[in-house]
């Protein structure tokens, strides 16, 4: 692993750490380590908008959420970044910080080579054991 490398998984295991620590901009190529490049083996769930990760960093879990492409704009990105750095409440899953990356890729379409945009975003969050609450919840009345 290159400097740059252990010094971005450095960065998330203090925040990790420390839980006064806010939420910080982490590097794809740091969720990508620790998902195994996003392997299936290490998927722990889907949402409307996301497929849900565990990250392993040592001896550590976080869950990685990879929005699907088409979900967020920018704005809306950014103020659900917002919304998750104001939430810290004990009952609240902690947010442990953000990533919004952007590549120029050059790809053919319709026989033409055209530079495409693509983008990137993820959040990262305390890794919370047991699966959902719903597997719990009983609805027999
Ligand atoms: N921090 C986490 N720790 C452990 N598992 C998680 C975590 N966040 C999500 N998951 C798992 O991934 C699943 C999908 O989560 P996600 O937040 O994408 O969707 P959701 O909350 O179920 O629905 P919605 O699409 O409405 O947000 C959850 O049901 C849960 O099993």
């Amino acid at each position: 692993m290159d400097h740059k490398a252990t010094a971005a998984r450095n960065v998330l295991a203090q925040i990790l750490a420390d839980e006064t620590a806010e939420p910080k901009a982490l590097p794809l190529s740091l969720l990508e380590g620790i998902t195994k490049n996003f392997s299936d083996e290490l998927e722990i769930g889907r949402g409307g908008f996301a497929v849900v990760y565990k990250g392993e960093l040592d001896d550590k879990e976080v869950a990685v959420k990879r929005l699907s492409k088409a979900y967020m704009h920018e704005t809306e990105f950014d103020r659900e970044i917002e919304c998750l750095m104001r939430a810290k409440h004990k009952n609240v899953v902690r947010f442990l910080g953000y990533c919004d990356d952007r590549q120029r890729n050059m790809e053919r379409y319709d026989e033409k080579l055209i530079m495409a945009d693509v983008n990137q975003r993820l959040f990262c969050f305390e890794y919370i054991p047991k699966g959902s609450l719903d597997k719990y919840i009983s609805t027999t009345i």
